[in-house]
């Protein structure tokens, strides 16, 4: 059976002051079941990166609640906010954010060293067969392109098996050819070990390999689309996307 995951119940963040006052979220509600793939898409402000700020908690929500298996993390001990922070989110930001003086390996192995996880070798060997990356593990981040660069932040990212995998623009730095490996390694990962991702992306051709897409507008969910099952093309499911894009910002795929 397939259980909640995370759970974003009325969920508002303010900015500012009263007659100055920006509701970047404003009461957004959704749910993530285990396993899903889910991008966020919306317009520039709308949203996105203040909704993956705050389950991170790197940003304190002015108002609702974040569950992570049924578990408020607002009310998570200093010890389960650690273990969340560390080990049950993973985060992979656009622009990699390796250590420059540590090789491939070492970048990805870093959360273990930091989290006491034990030898990793069997892991580190798993997903770097699935990343592509096996050849560059001993490689220093300026020796890498950026394709391989973000592919090594996908593996440190997993290496721990986190709950749920945050990711911004993880594109957004890449050229499409990486863009579109990127995207098919991560969607191996979402079906082959069953990781669960919340992925904010503007781009529908990386958004067409989600499961389902969130549209945000104002701080709110406006519009979903779920891919068909059992099988719907992702050329399917793109167009689909495209399709709310242009209607919602006169026709160009560049709006949201
Ligand atoms: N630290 C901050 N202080 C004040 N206002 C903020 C802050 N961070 C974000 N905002 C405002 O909140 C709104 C939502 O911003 P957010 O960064 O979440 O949007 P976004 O959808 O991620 O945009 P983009 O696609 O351009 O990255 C915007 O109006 C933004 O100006």
């Amino acid at each position: 059976m397939t259980g909640k995951k995370l759970e974003i119940e009325s969920l508002t963040k303010y900015y500012g002051k009263k007659e100055n006052i920006t509701k970047a979220l404003n009461g957004i509600s959704f749910q993530v079941v285990d396993s899903e793939f889910i991008g966020i898409m919306g317009s520039s402000g709308s949203g996105k990166t203040t909704l993956l700020n705050c389950i991170s908690t790197a940003s304190n929500p002015t108002g609702g609640r974040i569950l992570l298996k049924g578990q408020d993390i607002s009310k998570f001990t200093r010890k389960e906010l650690e273990n969340y922070r560390g080990r049950q989110m993973g985060y992979l930001f656009q622009n990699f954010e390796l250590i420059d003086n540590m090789t491939a390996a070492e970048n990805i192995l870093l959360p273990a060293a930091i989290h006491n996880a034990g030898r990793m070798k069997h892991r580190l060997k798993e997903l770097a067969v699935c990343l592509d990356i096996e050849d560059i593990l001993g490689k220093f981040p300026s020796e890498l392109s950026g394709g391989q660069k973000q592919r090594a932040a996908a593996a440190r990212a997993l290496l721990l098996n986190p709950e749920i995998l945050l990711a911004d623009e993880p594109t957004g730095a890449l050229d499409s050819k990486n863009a579109r490996l990127l995207m098919q390694k991560l969607s191996d990962l979402n079906r082959e070990q069953k990781a669960t991702i919340l992925m904010v992306t503007h781009d529908a051709n990386v958004a067409s390999y989600c499961s389902r897409i969130l549209f945000i507008q104002d701080g709110v969910i406006f519009h979903q689309l779920r891919k068909r099952v059992p099988a719907e093309s992702r050329q399917e499911f793109y167009d689909r996307i495209i399709a709310v894009m242009a209607q919602l910002g006169g026709g160009s795929a560049n709006v949201l």
